[in-house]
């Protein structure tokens, strides 16, 4: 459940994206027809499965558990920093990759379907955004809680160059 309002908002965001989409397929704002049509019926079904099985933890991860990942050198994740590049080499989570916001998915083939995708941005808004679009896609994802600033750096965690 959320615990705070930025969580509530982060969740607002969130499913105010999810429900534009299926709203947007059921009254006919995408292309009906052929193979687009069926596609729709894929994404709706997506959307309606990511709902149904919506676990406990709202794809979000505190950062004091990703901490411990990362301190364990835990392989099962793949952390994915989506700031801009002269952030994440400001600064980043130790092993992070760094694909950019507006730019993961023209990526997703770089993004592991056998791990556990830790996402952060900034603040977290982005970074949930992006966790319910890839868990949508199929891979299982996580969003950092609070992001790099109101999560880990927060937390005072270590970042590396
Ligand atoms: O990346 S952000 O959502 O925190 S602005």
């Amino acid at each position: 459940m959320p615990r705070n309002n930025r969580d509530r908002a982060l969740l607002a965001v969130t499913v105010t994206i999810l429900v534009f989409m299926v709203l947007a397929a059921a009254m006919g704002g995408w292309p009906r027809s052929g193979a687009a049509a069926g596609n729709n019926q894929i994404l709706q079904q997506a959307v309606f499965a990511y709902y149904e099985r919506m676990p406990d933890h709202i794809y979000k991860i505190p950062e004091a558990d990703l901490k411990k990942l990362v301190d364990a050198g835990d392989q099962s994740i793949y952390i994915l920093d989506i700031r801009e590049a002269k952030d994440f080499a400001a600064g980043h989570i130790a092993g992070a990759h760094n694909i950019p916001f507006k730019e993961v998915g023209r990526n997703l083939d770089k993004l592991p379907r056998d791990k556990t995708i830790i996402v952060y941005c900034y603040t977290g808004q982005t970074g949930g955004q992006t966790t319910a679009a890839l868990n949508i896609a199929g891979f299982k994802a996580r969003s950092l809680n609070g992001g790099m600033n109101n999560g880990w750096m927060k937390a005072g965690y270590p970042v590396v160059k």
